[in-house]
């Protein structure tokens, strides 16, 4: 009897909103390997559990709190369940971890290469061109972001369609400092774009998603280095809507949200002129806000496991997250009230 080969593992970290689940959506889409997929978010609801559009794909979901700094037995448990396969058996050719915006994915490269079947590939960390500069300057996040780039084994900024050629160089000199000798890789901002099949796409058709040789296992830097309390500095609220939204009311409540406010995003059923709802996806990274259609995910294998997500987008059920440094999101009461009133 031949033994199984090991089967590699990405981990895909990166800040909030940097564009984590647009790349693993672009890696789906390629349809060329069986992935085994593993997601784990920050709140209370696993929004990405809704975005990730997997096809024949297996996917187990983790909820809340920071991946490398909760139960090493929860995380490694639910790789062992993608490794074997779904009902068929099969395991997946390679599995992708897409840990949440405020973890350490070095620490839970890691923890995931304590199981014997499973070989660490590659941690790559994305990076937002547009705000990595000031986020990594950032008092309350600054070194969250230090930390993901120092241990990365490649380095991908994304929306380099969002800056000029100064603004990338900036960007990039930045992240240098912050990430010494770490491979770091920028599209060109034609490739770039805000939907999949844009630079995800045109980078994993590329190759390129792949630190340089020798490089993978060299980052292992101390562990006394790991920031064990991560996701302390952060916090969530969420918010179902129990049925329709306004639009305007919607985009106006968003808009008025405080600075601090990192990341929004969910789906909703958003009516517009028409009064008709639909189901659409909400993303407001920093500032940028942006409302799609959901398009709904092909699920050709069981429901995720640990899908908390399930069911949102449909019948009328749609939900929110909302993310800031601890400190920086305004009172649970004060936002039920913002967020109530926009209920049709
Ligand atoms: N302009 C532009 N927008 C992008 C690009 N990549 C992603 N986005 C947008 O950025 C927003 C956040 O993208 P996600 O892929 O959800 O980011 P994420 O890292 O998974 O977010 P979290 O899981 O919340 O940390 C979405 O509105 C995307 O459409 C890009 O290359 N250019």
């Amino acid at each position: 009897m031949t033994a199984r080969p090991p089967i590699p593992v990405t981990v895909l970290g990166g800040f909030l909103g940097a564009g984590k689940t647009t790349l693993l959506n672009a890696l789906l889409a390629r349809g060329d390997r069986r992935y085994g997929i593993m997601v784990n978010d920050f709140g209370a609801i696993n929004i990405d559990a809704t975005l990730i559009r997997r096809r024949d794909t297996r996917m187990i979901t983790l909820t809340n709190g920071c991946m490398c700094c909760g139960p090493a037995a929860d995380q490694n448990a639910a790789l062992l369940a993608l490794a074997e396969g779904g009902d068929d058996g099969i395991p997946p050719d390679q599995i992708v971890i897409e840990t949440s915006g405020v973890a350490d994915p070095r620490r839970v490269a890691q923890l995931a290469a304590l199981e014997p079947g499973l070989l660490i590939d590659a941690v790559v960390v994305l990076a937002d061109a547009s705000t990595a500069e000031g986020l990594l300057g950032d008092r309350l996040v600054g070194d969250t972001l230090i930390r993901q780039f120092a241990r990365a084994d490649l380095i991908l900024l994304t929306k380099t369609d969002l800056v000029n050629p100064a603004g990338l160089a900036r960007a990039q000199a930045a992240i240098a400092r912050a990430a010494p000798g770490v491979a770091m890789i920028a599209s060109p901002a034609s490739t770039a774009s805000p939907d999949d099949g844009g630079f995800s796409a045109a980078l994993v058709a590329s190759g390129r998603l792949a630190p340089p040789a020798g490089t993978a296992a060299a980052r292992h830097l101390p562990d006394d280095d790991i920031d064990h309390q991560a996701d302390a500095h952060f916090s969530s609220w969420s918010w179902a809507s129990r049925g329709p939204v306004d639009r305007g009311r919607l985009l106006a409540t968003l808009t008025a949200l405080p600075p601090g406010v990192l990341r929004v995003k969910g789906v909703l059923p958003v009516a517009g002129a028409d009064g008709r709802p639909a189901a659409t996806v909400v993303q407001m990274v920093g500032r940028r806000w942006r409302l799609t259609p959901l398009v709904p995910a092909v699920c050709d294998t069981a429901p995720a496991l640990g899908d908390t997500a399930r069911g949102i987008g449909h019948d009328g059920q749609g939900a929110l997250v909302l993310i800031a440094a601890t400190g920086a999101l305004p009172a649970a009461p004060d936002l039920q009230t913002m967020f109530d009133a926009i209920r049709l």
